[in-house]
């Protein structure tokens, strides 16, 4: 933020502020509607475009917004310098100030220049993309025509891409997002947790003849990918015998060329990548190995490209029709003047499980910060706690606490018009689709007591705490985000969609959404701790709490 102020000295907070106590009352979603028939109109958004198809509604009416919240909520995007922050992004400028780093992950998903892509202003930005992404494109082909062999001359089938955090969770959810377009013989396992479990249970599962491990890590340094991908090779090795043959089995991500190599995994098998893709935004990156693997190149491609029509539009679209910004906006009006302390992401597309958890990592280790870019301490909040799981499951398990509970709860719902399984003459999409459009409606326009005495009837409303449970409060906002069909290009808009809300909302709060340096600490003590564990005598410099529990398992391990 060029300014160093807090987000809270703009005079569009205040008055934003102003307004959410002066008037809040009125913020009520059946007056806004009855009131306005046009309110859908006014207050939704289509994204559209060719090539690749996407097409993309947003419908943010059912928000506790009125045309004077909009203002307030466009007029503190434009002085907290949005625009400006954003072109300094595209510009390849350092905007990850703390580590002195330009954020281009949009470079990426760049065409070349000679495609119609814009020039970003970056070393080696675009040259070194494409000559990586040929070198996926020849790889991936390879494994799935079959003609990579494995040490005994059979073709691969199996892939386990080992890594944690941004070099697992965006793998993760795509391969499972675009399965409908994955190849079927080929299967895909991740293995990320330090626990041996996962990694002993993906094993049992895999022959090393014909399994290649993608070992992903930016740094090359975690240690739980390591320490995964070490016992992965002593595994293979175990039937392979040769260290030679680690060449055909194992591939590396990385931005760490030594760390590869004293891995034992020549430069060859190496795809890189570079300081600027960010952890959590980088399976744009070689981090999507396994994703042109499953998907094929092309399909890969259009994931780029489909998010780069997204970076287009977030770059030359005024702020009122900008998809990202206003939900960036409406967001930052629940966040931070109603105090609501999570936001829901709720896909009803089957294929979108993951895409919470997702952006678990995507918003929460961006924008969870207490500090702005200049070391003041903020006084409002920042990122919003992300959690959801697709629908029509979330229904049945956790919806109720939205609908009657006692937190304010902002819920995304997502869905697709045309589903990639009409099974049974399409009826399950109809019945999904109707829980899509009925859900919003609930949270939005609840029931009266007059609804539920009128549904009881006179004997049964005599029970006043039974109407009372019965009653729905409503006026629970929700953005409603339906798309044609998930297709790789629709995935790719819409995780840019996001990921350019997190980083509107990281502007306006003057964070660095860019660093993560609250990942360090756990991990430093953990190093120290693993020294002490093999010793009761050795366990110093920790409170009672921790000593305690050290030693308590020390006591009984191995019983
Ligand atoms: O890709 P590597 O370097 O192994 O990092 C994996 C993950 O580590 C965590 O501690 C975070 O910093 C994440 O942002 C990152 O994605």
């Amino acid at each position: 933020m060029a300014t160093g102020k807090l987000a809270s000295d703009y005079e569009a907070w205040k008055k934003l502020q102003a307004l959410y106590q002066s008037k809040r009352s009125s913020y009520v979603l059946k007056d806004l509607f009855a009131a306005d028939p046009e309110r859908f109109s006014k207050y939704s958004v289509e994204f559209k475009t060719s090539a690749p198809a996407v097409d993309i509604l947003l419908d943010y009416s059912k928000n506790l917004i009125d045309t004077e919240v909009l203002a307030g909520l466009f007029a503190l995007a434009r002085e907290a310098n949005v625009e400006q922050f954003r072109d300094d992004m595209f510009a390849g400028k350092h905007i990850n100030t703390s580590e002195d780093r330009a954020v281009l992950h949009i470079a990426l998903r760049n065409p070349p220049v000679s495609e119609g892509g814009w020039d970003i202003k970056e070393e080696g930005a675009t040259t070194g993309v494409q000559e990586v992404l040929a070198h996926m494109k020849e790889f991936s082909e390879q494994i799935r025509s079959g003609s990579w062999k494995g040490y005994t001359g059979k073709a691969i089938n199996t892939i386990v891409n080992i890594g944690i955090g941004g070099s697992d969770l965006g793998p993760v959810m795509v391969t499972e997002a675009l399965k409908h377009y994955s190849q079927r013989n080929l299967q895909l396992h991740f293995v990320s947790n330090i626990d041996g479990t996962d990694l002993a249970e993906v094993l049992r599962q895999c022959d090393p003849e014909t399994t290649l491990f993608i070992v992903a890590s930016k740094t090359f340094t975690t240690q739980e990918t390591i320490t995964n991908a070490e016992s992965a090779k002593e595994w293979f090795l175990t039937s392979a015998k040769d260290k030679a043959h680690v060449a055909k089995h194992f591939v590396a991500l990385s931005t760490n060329t030594e760390g590869v190599t004293a891995f034992g995994i020549s430069e060859a098998n190496m795809f890189q990548f570079w300081d600027w893709v960010g952890g959590r935004y980088s399976f744009w990156s070689a981090i999507g190995l396994s994703i042109a693997i499953s998907i094929g190149f092309d399909n890969f491609r259009e994931v780029l490209n489909g998010a780069h029509e997204m970076d287009k539009h977030f770059k030359s679209t005024k702020l009122e029709e900008n998809l990202p910004v206003i939900l960036a906006l409406v967001g930052i009006w629940y966040n931070d003047f109603y105090g609501a302390q999570t936001q829901a992401l709720l896909p009803y597309d089957q294929y979108l499980h993951k895409f919470a958890d997702y952006f678990q990592q995507g918003d929460m280790e961006s924008n969870g910060k207490t500090v702005t870019k200049d070391g003041s301490r903020v006084d409002y909040e920042t990122g919003p706690i992300i959690w959801g799981q697709s629908g029509t499951n979330g229904q049945h398990a956790f919806y109720q606490l939205i609908h009657q509970g006692t937190k304010l709860i902002p819920c995304d719902f997502l869905a697709p018009a045309e589903t990639l399984n009409p099974i049974a003459g399409g009826k399950h999409h109809e019945i999904l689709l109707s829980n899509f459009f009925a859900q919003p409606e609930a949270l939005a326009f609840g029931k009266t007591e007059q609804q539920v005495v009128q549904e009881l009837g006179p004997k049964q409303s005599q029970n006043a705490a039974l109407v009372k449970s019965k009653i729905f409060e409503g006026n629970k906002p929700t953005n409603s985000i339906l798309f044609q069909k998930l297709t790789p290009g629709t995935l790719g808009a819409l995780v840019a969609l996001y990921e350019h809300k997190i980083h509107v909302q990281g502007a306006i709060w003057g964070i660095n959404s860019y660093d993560q340096m609250g990942v360090e600490l756990g991990k430093v003590l953990a190093k120290a701790i693993l020294k002490q564990l093999p010793d009761p005598k050795d366990v110093t410099g920790h409170d009672s709490s921790t000593t305690g529990l050290i030693h308590w398992y020390q006591a009984h391990r191995n019983k």
